[in-house]
């Protein structure tokens, strides 16, 4: 459980835990290559220690030498053996979505299973496509849902035009690629997150990425490396918002990933009339690192949706509960994707932010939120969903009561110490 209330203004300048999908894709590349990985910076968060725990399952040797320092011992794509039980994600998509691509070309059977949540999520997505490439892949109603089994043999190179822009599917078909013959390409139409194109010749592989166009050759191995994890944008997200929350206020979230993929959350920021100041300072695994400050000023509503929306996908449910402070209505479409996140995020945001006397509409592909609400206290819920949780602790900060959020275990998803950290702002 955590308990917020209104926050006097305040200044802080904190960092956050690593970024997930960084931390995710640096495991499994790690474990697929031949030679020693060594991370660092990485995120201790229940998914990517799920992801840990698969690949130990399949023999792969890993080590956390600390928190958030971690060596994996790769022995190449060969190195995979078939596990005793089945691969458990746990709540992360990630984690089964990147797993399927790379299981589906190595030749032993493995199922794969998850919570109640990753039971509901769709995984035709990436089933439909490697199974063009010749994947032997069965589950329940046909390998829409989990229990999934993948019994992993030769594959042929497919150019996919995905329907959806989704970083999962994109680096699945790209993983499963690496082992097929001849050519992979994956269009998208929108551009998704881009981790797996930047880290990838990091580890040795050869592609060619142009906008929404990545291609890569069958046939190539990776080589270990030396990892360094920037601070999760999508984290930061929360700490910036409680800035925003309090008028008076500024925080400055430093060593964090700006990647232009992920930064769709600051850009509509700005476009709400926040002042977001970011400074590079290093590139850490072709991945630009710095700081970001936000200050408050009066926001207004304003509409967001198209390209913009793969950019912050995670980042809805928090701007949602900084548009309620906003003057004016703010419109977010195109964003059906969050129908199939941990929960339906368009459903649960707008039923947490509806207790605390917000004005939400849930749409088809969205949500109208009137701006300009004095919040008030109440009890809210995760729904198992770390988003969500930690969106509604950050509300309590403008609330006139206190907001009670239970289930706040699954923050520790994607951010440990989140609790501690925004008591402190
Ligand atoms: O590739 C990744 O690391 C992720 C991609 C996104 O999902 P989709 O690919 O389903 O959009 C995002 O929501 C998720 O948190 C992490
Ligand atoms: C959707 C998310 O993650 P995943 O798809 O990996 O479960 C998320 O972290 O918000």
């Amino acid at each position: 459980m955590i308990r917020t209330s209104q926050r006097k203004p305040f200044r802080a300048t904190v960092t956050v835990p690593g970024d997930k999908s960084i931390s995710h894709r640096s495991i499994m590349f790690g474990a697929v290559a031949n030679g020693t990985t060594e991370i660092e910076g990485f995120l201790p968060g229940a998914d990517c220690l799920s992801t840990i725990r698969c690949f130990q399952q399949m023999g792969v040797e890993i080590e956390r030498l600390s928190e958030t320092a971690v060596r994996v011992r790769g022995r190449g794509f060969e190195g995979l053996k078939e596990a005793t039980s089945p691969l458990d994600v746990g709540n992360s998509g990630t984690t089964i979505r990147l797993m399927l691509g790379i299981l589906s070309g190595v030749p032993i059977y493995s199922t794969l299973i998850g919570d109640e949540s990753i039971a509901r999520r769709p995984m035709k997505r990436v089933v439909d496509p490697l199974r063009k490439m010749g994947a032997r892949i069965d589950g329940r109603e046909e390998g829409r849902f989990t229990p999934i089994g993948v019994r992993g043999g030769e594959l042929q190179g497919i150019t996919y035009e995905s329907p959806v822009a989704s970083a999962q599917v994109k680096s699945c078909l790209l993983l499963a690629g690496l082992n097929a013959e001849g050519d992979t390409v994956v269009r998208e139409p929108s551009q998704s997150r881009d981790h797996t194109e930047r880290m990838l010749p990091g580890f040795g592989v050869e592609l060619e990425a142009k906008g929404t166009e990545v291609r890569l050759k069958g046939g190539q191995t990776l080589t270990g490396t030396k990892v360094r994890v920037p601070g999760d944008i999508s984290s930061a997200a929360f700490i910036l918002v409680a800035a925003l929350m309090v008028p008076g206020s500024r925080v400055t979230v430093e060593h964090v990933g700006l990647n232009p993929t992920r930064t769709g959350i600051l850009d509509a920021l700005r476009m709400m009339g926040a002042e977001v100041h970011t400074e590079i300072t290093a590139h850490w695994c072709n991945e630009p690192v710095g700081n970001v400050t936000v200050s408050c000023n009066n926001l207004h509503g304003v509409e967001i949706g198209g390209a913009l929306i793969p950019r912050l996908i995670d980042e809805i449910p928090i701007l949602a509960v900084v548009a309620t402070q906003a003057h004016g209505t703010t419109v977010i479409k195109d964003a059906q994707e969050l129908k199939v996140k941990e929960t339906n995020r368009i459903a649960t945001t707008a039923k947490e932010l509806r207790k605390l006397g917000a004005s939400v509409e849930e749409t088809e592909d969205g949500l109208i939120i009137e701006g300009g609400t004095q919040l008030s206290g109440g009890h809210c819920h995760s729904h198992g969903d770390h988003r969500i949780g930690m969106a509604m602790a950050i509300a309590g900060f403008a609330a006139s009561g206190d907001v009670v959020v239970e289930g706040t275990e699954a923050i520790d998803v994607s951010f440990p110490g989140f609790a501690g950290l925004i008591a402190q702002l």
